[in-house]
């Protein structure tokens, strides 16, 4: 017999956020292949910020003689390592455990094992792990399948040892040499964690910076400090790969150089997986990515919702959360849809200088033809700079400076677009955020608010104080 619900939710990543207790007068599935809690628990956000973290200290202890104390940060060995992976592996997995167990003790919720995909409208198979087929029908269908890494299919790569950002958080050894392909999110912050434990690692960026898509003082300030820890090949793309003897890879790069490593991973970007949906049988709309068009309600046809890296860029874990908001009043109140609203999202690359932006880039703010007055405050002209510096001289508290860039259209006096490198820049970005987000004036910003002394968040006073002396009278 084939069971009907009155919601199935395809996905347990923030998909499985959307179901609470006033749903409990209805049917509900949630369909999962994986460990509860999807990319941003298992393979993303919390665990490569655990990673980050460590990595983090040992760069902090590295700095410590140059301020005068006895600090010391050295390479991580493999009980290091082993150390570190099962405290990051304990804590996430314990996390998909309960988020799975929560739901089964739920009496209206079915947790339905396997692989879901469309046979029609509001019409699914889930496909079990030994090919067993359930079919299933709903009035509502909720898409929060996200997104999966993209391999190349480059000749002699699938030879090689290579991972991608869902292996390589449960390592069994640490590699003593590690190519990253790719110099964006991933990329950067892996890096990050590599080099700073230890590992030799080379980076091989297709663009002129790391972070390209960054402002471009931003993408600036990260390369040079990057390249200071490892070694970063910009304008390089990998060419073939090719198994040596000892098991180790020899890489081909596009520029003509070659070089040779113990691992590759690989973190050119993500792709849907709603590719994998048979949405079409459904009639369910996707664009030239492969993303479900939903309209601002997050609806994608009749009957069936999207959220997340399923349908939403940037695929980021903050859009998904709102987007599972939205969903969830939309099935509870369906005669008071609410919008989504992704106009002001911001952005944090959790690499060494933290890097954070909300709004145009400097560069795409002219391309549009905004009259824009940029306001700049460096860490180093901060009393917190001067807390991180080793002397009077050295500029260098973030690597080769940090700073706070503020972008405002002198037609509206409004917030454009805010960047800030350095010491905690996802969190300084903050009340930034909230300006763009709340069309808050930037004039009088700065001075209409005490800023703690002497804290880091005076680096975005001072922007504001910048930008408002570039506004003029
Ligand atoms: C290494 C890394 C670090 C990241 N760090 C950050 C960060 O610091 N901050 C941030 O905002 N974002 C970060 N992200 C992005 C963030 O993880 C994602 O944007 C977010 O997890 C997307 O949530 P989602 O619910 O849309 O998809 P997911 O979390 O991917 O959940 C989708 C779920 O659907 C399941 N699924 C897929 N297809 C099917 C199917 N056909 N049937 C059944 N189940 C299926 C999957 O198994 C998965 O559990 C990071 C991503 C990576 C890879
Ligand atoms: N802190 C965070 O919020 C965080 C962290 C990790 C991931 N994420 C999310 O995951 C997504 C995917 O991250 P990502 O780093 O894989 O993708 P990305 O799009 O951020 O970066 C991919 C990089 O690889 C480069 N590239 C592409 N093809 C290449 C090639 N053949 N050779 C060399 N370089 C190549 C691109 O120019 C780009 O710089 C991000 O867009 C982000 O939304 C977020």
């Amino acid at each position: 017999m084939t069971e009907h619900y009155d919601v199935v939710v395809l996905g347990a990543g923030s998909g499985n956020t959307v179901i609470d207790d006033r749903f409990a007068h209805l049917r509900v599935a949630i369909v999962e292949r994986g460990p509860f809690g999807g990319t941003c628990v298992n393979r993303g956000c919390i665990p490569s910020k655990m990673y980050v973290h460590a990595a983090d200290l040992l760069t902090g202890a590295a700095r410590g003689p140059a301020l005068g104390v006895r600090t010391a940060a050295s390479a991580a060995d493999q009980a290091a390592w082993a150390r570190l992976r099962d405290r990051v592996t304990s804590r996430i997995d314990a996390v998909a455990r309960s988020g799975e167990d929560y739901r089964r003790g739920l009496d209206f919720v079915d947790v339905l094992r396997g692989t879901g995909r469309f046979t029609g409208p509001g019409a699914l198979e889930v496909e079990d792990a030994d090919g067993g087929i359930t079919p299933i029908t709903a009035d509502e269908v909720v898409i929060a399948t996200g997104s999966r890494p993209v391999v190349p299919d480059l000749p002699g790569l699938h030879d090689v040892p290579h991972v991608t950002s869902d292996s390589v958080m449960r390592l069994d050894e640490l590699p003593r040499r590690m190519v990253v392909i790719g110099g964006g999110y991933v990329g950067c912050e892996l890096a990050h964690v590599f080099a700073a434990l230890g590992v030799e690692v080379v980076q091989v960026e297709s663009e002129d910076v790391l972070l390209s898509a960054q402002d471009a003082d931003v993408a600036d300030v990260v390369t040079r400090a990057s390249r200071d820890r490892w070694d970063v090949r910009t304008g390089a793309r990998l060419e073939r790969a090719e198994l040596l003897d000892d098991g180790s890879a020899r890489l081909e790069l596009d520029d003509g150089s070659h070089v040779e490593t113990d691992l590759v991973l690989v973190a050119i970007g993500r792709q849907t997986n709603a590719d994998l949906l048979d949405l079409d049988r459904a009639g369910v709309p996707v664009d030239d990515d492969g993303l479900v068009v939903v309209d601002e309600h997050q609806r994608a046809a009749d009957g069936v919702w999207a959220l997340g890296d399923a349908s939403s860029s940037p695929p980021l874990k903050h859009v998904a959360n709102q987007d599972a908001r939205v969903v969830q009043h939309n099935l509870l109140h369906p005669d008071d849809l609410v919008a989504s609203d992704h106009r002001h999202v911001p952005q944090a690359v959790f690499t060494e200088p933290q890097v954070a932006a909300v709004g145009l880039t400097e560069a795409a703010a002219r391309e549009q033809g905004i009259d824009v007055a940029v306001g700049r405050k460096d860490v180093a002209d901060t009393a917190y700079g001067w807390a991180l510096q080793s002397g009077p001289d050295d500029d260098d508290p973030a690597g080769p400076g940090g700073f706070a860039k503020v972008l405002v259209d002198r037609r509206t006096g409004l917030l454009v677009g805010a960047h800030v490198v350095g010491p905690m820049a996802a969190t300084l970005i903050q009340p930034l955020v909230q300006a763009i987000s709340s069309d808050v004036p930037v004039r009088g910003l700065a001075r209409g608010q005490y800023w703690i002394h002497p804290a880091p968040t005076e680096l975005v006073e001072g922007a504001l104080l910048a930008v408002e002396e570039a506004l003029g009278g």
